[in-house]
């Protein structure tokens, strides 16, 4: 792990931070090499999607909770964009929406979908991690905590070009969150990278962003380590947890 022991200079720091994307994004973890690979059946991609709801609809709590520790107007009203994006305003359905729409494409019942009945408890402990650490946090490392988001852009282009060319179930329409993604992320982490390379001047500031970063590669790694137990190997689905079987009806109809 990083340890800082000298003063970095912007640049250095966002090396660092980069390399930490490099070492330890999702984009690494087997479920997500098979998801975009063409290997899962329809079930497997069902219960990520559901799970994945999970993590969708808390990312505006998350900025909310960020928000909270804020005492600058201008900046809350620079992030709040990102809680638009997700729920949504005027003509613009969001992005939990999107979400919902892309469960429901692949068979699975909106309702249950929110209910969040069926998801895996290792998702929600994630997201809870997640949102608990941006509500303490000082402001600048709840803006470093979403600094993932610096490597999102390329998974979200290997989740379109993967998924749609690997299922015959997932359509154009299906993709339409990640395509929506690819230009918000980038508009997210240049004012989130550009406010942490200038913030973060002492060596405490810097090791807290780039722990800040740890832990959230951590949640995402977290999130899909219980999948893969779950829905490939060795298949250990936890009591009251979504089994595709059940579902595969509504699928095909
Ligand atoms: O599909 C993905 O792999 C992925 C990862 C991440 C991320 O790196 O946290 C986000 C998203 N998607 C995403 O769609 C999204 O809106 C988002 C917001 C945030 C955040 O931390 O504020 N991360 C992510």
């Amino acid at each position: 792990m990083i340890k800082v022991t000298t003063v970095l200079s912007p640049d250095e720091l966002e090396a660092a931070l980069r390399s930490i994307g490099a070492e330890r994004y999702h984009n690494l973890h087997p479920f997500h090499k098979m998801l975009h690979g063409g290997e899962m059946n329809l079930g497997q991609v069902q219960a990520w999607a559901l799970n994945r709801y999970v993590y969708q609809q808390g990312i505006p709590i998350k900025d909310y909770a960020i928000l909270s520790n804020c005492e600058d107007k201008e900046l809350r009203n620079i992030w709040r964009q990102r809680i638009f994006d997700h729920d949504g305003l005027g003509d613009d359905i969001g992005g939990i929406e999107r979400w919902l729409r892309l469960c429901e494409s692949l068979g699975l019942d909106r309702d249950y979908v929110k209910s969040m009945e069926g998801v895996h408890p290792a998702s929600k402990h994630a997201l809870e991690t997640y949102i608990n650490f941006c509500r303490r946090a000082p402001l600048l490392i709840g803006f470093a905590s979403c600094l993932t988001e610096l490597f999102a852009p390329k998974i979200h282009k290997e989740r379109i070009a993967g998924m749609l060319e690997n299922y015959d179930f997932v359509d154009d329409s299906m993709v339409g969150y990640f395509r929506e993604r690819l230009t918000q992320a980038p508009r997210d982490v240049d004012f989130a990278l550009k406010y942490v390379k200038e913030h973060a001047v002492t060596i405490p500031q810097q090791q807290e962003v780039i722990d800040a970063l740890y832990m959230k590669t951590g949640v995402l790694w977290a999130q899909l380590d219980a999948l893969y137990l779950a829905y490939v190997s060795p298949g250990m689905i936890p009591p009251g947890c979504f089994v595709p079987e059940d579902h595969q009806a509504a699928a095909a109809q």
